[in-house]
């Protein structure tokens, strides 16, 4: 029995997520929470012929039986940001929601698999943690950031220049899920030596900055919602495929670097006393069975992880004091 709650169901991101995970022979009930709407997202979903059974629950007042006993819980729940706007900007709004979310999941699934697509996702998993950690229910191994959807990209925009097939070319992206410290390390990949460093540093950028490139073109109406429901639904997937079946799946996430402490030895060597970290992680049972080396790190990657690092630093101190010196849970 697998139970996976997608809170913000009936949002932009989360109607085509909910969809591409009702596709999933694995999934049991997909649970579907929003404060608007899910009834009928709910009712069109158990329509298709999968064997996930469908159930929405709508208003806080349903938030506890929505995600009780969840496996895994989804959260693409809050404001998305405007021409304009940078992703911080939206942590006024999106801070307590991810708080309240993170609350009922502390104390009715708190062995759940937390996917936190939130933004700023550089604070909101930080806030997930304390909240956790404040209810006496945190496991670093089960809290992540979802960085999918810059790697998704990468892929698309690397083989653009060097050819190939985008859906198996893999380009690891470290760091967090905001412009400069979005670090593609695009030396490890075969083929960009190909590339010139005027190619190579704009390519970087784009991949930084491709929310950007969304949110310009929908022109008010939001950003990134099925490019982001393609990629949460690999990564949620990647959770259950691994947590089910045991396979050992490896997917760059944004994580507490205590999830391995021992496996994260090379990457604080870079970063310093960084606590999170976007790293190349191995998935199994338990969430995080290890953190992978990030490898190897050229002088122009080595200059990007330098303006990444203070800024990443910030965002990651204000999401948990967010909640440790926030008002009382
Ligand atoms: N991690 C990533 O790579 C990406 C993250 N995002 C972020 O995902 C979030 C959602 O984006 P969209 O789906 O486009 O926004 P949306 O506005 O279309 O949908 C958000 C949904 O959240 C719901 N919601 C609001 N408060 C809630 C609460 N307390 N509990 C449950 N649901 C609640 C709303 O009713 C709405 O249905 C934004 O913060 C956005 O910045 C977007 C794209 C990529
Ligand atoms: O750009 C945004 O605000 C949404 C997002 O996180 C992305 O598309 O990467």
């Amino acid at each position: 029995m697998v139970k996976v709650t997608v809170c913000g169901a009936a949002g932009g991101i989360g109607q085509p997520l909910s969809l591409l995970l009702k596709q999933s022979p694995l999934i049991t009930h997909l649970s579907l929470f929003d404060i608007v709407n899910t009834p009928g997202v709910a009712a069109d979903l158990s329509h298709i012929n999968t064997k996930a059974k469908v159930t929405g629950h709508v208003g806080t007042a349903q938030l506890e039986e929505a995600i009780k006993d969840s496996d895994v819980v989804v959260i693409p729940a809050g404001v998305p940001r405007k021409p304009g706007m940078t992703r911080d900007d939206l942590f006024k709004i999106n801070a307590g929601i991810v708080r309240d979310l993170a609350v009922a999941a502390a104390k009715f699934a708190p062995k759940a698999f937390m996917c936190i697509i939130s933004n700023p996702v550089n604070s909101t998993v930080p806030i997930v943690t304390e909240v956790f950690k404040h209810f006496n229910v945190y496991d670093p191994k089960r809290i992540f950031g979802v960085t999918t959807l810059d790697i998704v990209r990468a892929s698309t925009f690397v083989t653009e220049l060097i050819g190939g097939d985008a859906a198996t070319l893999r380009v690891p992206v470290v760091g967090g899920h905001s412009g400069v410290t979005i670090l593609p390390l695009l030396s490890q990949v075969a083929g960009t030596d190909k590339l010139s460093q005027e190619q190579i540093e704009a390519v970087t950028k784009r991949i930084q900055f491709g929310g950007d490139e969304v949110v310009k073109a929908k022109d008010g109406a939001g950003s990134a919602t099925l490019s982001m429901a393609f990629a949460g639904a690999r990564f949620a997937l990647n959770i259950v495929e691994a947590a089910v079946n045991g396979t050992a799946i490896t997917e760059c996430t944004y994580v507490h670097l205590d999830a391995d402490k021992e496996g994260a030895k090379d990457t604080k060597a870079v970063v310093g006393e960084l606590e999170y970290f976007s790293v190349p992680v191995q998935l199994g049972r338990n969430g995080v069975e290890k953190i992978l080396p990030i490898g190897a790190v050229n002088n122009y990657e080595k200059k990007l992880f330098d303006e990444a690092v203070p800024e990443l630093k910030g965002n990651i101190s204000k999401g948990a004091s967010f909640i440790t010196e926030g008002a009382k849970l």
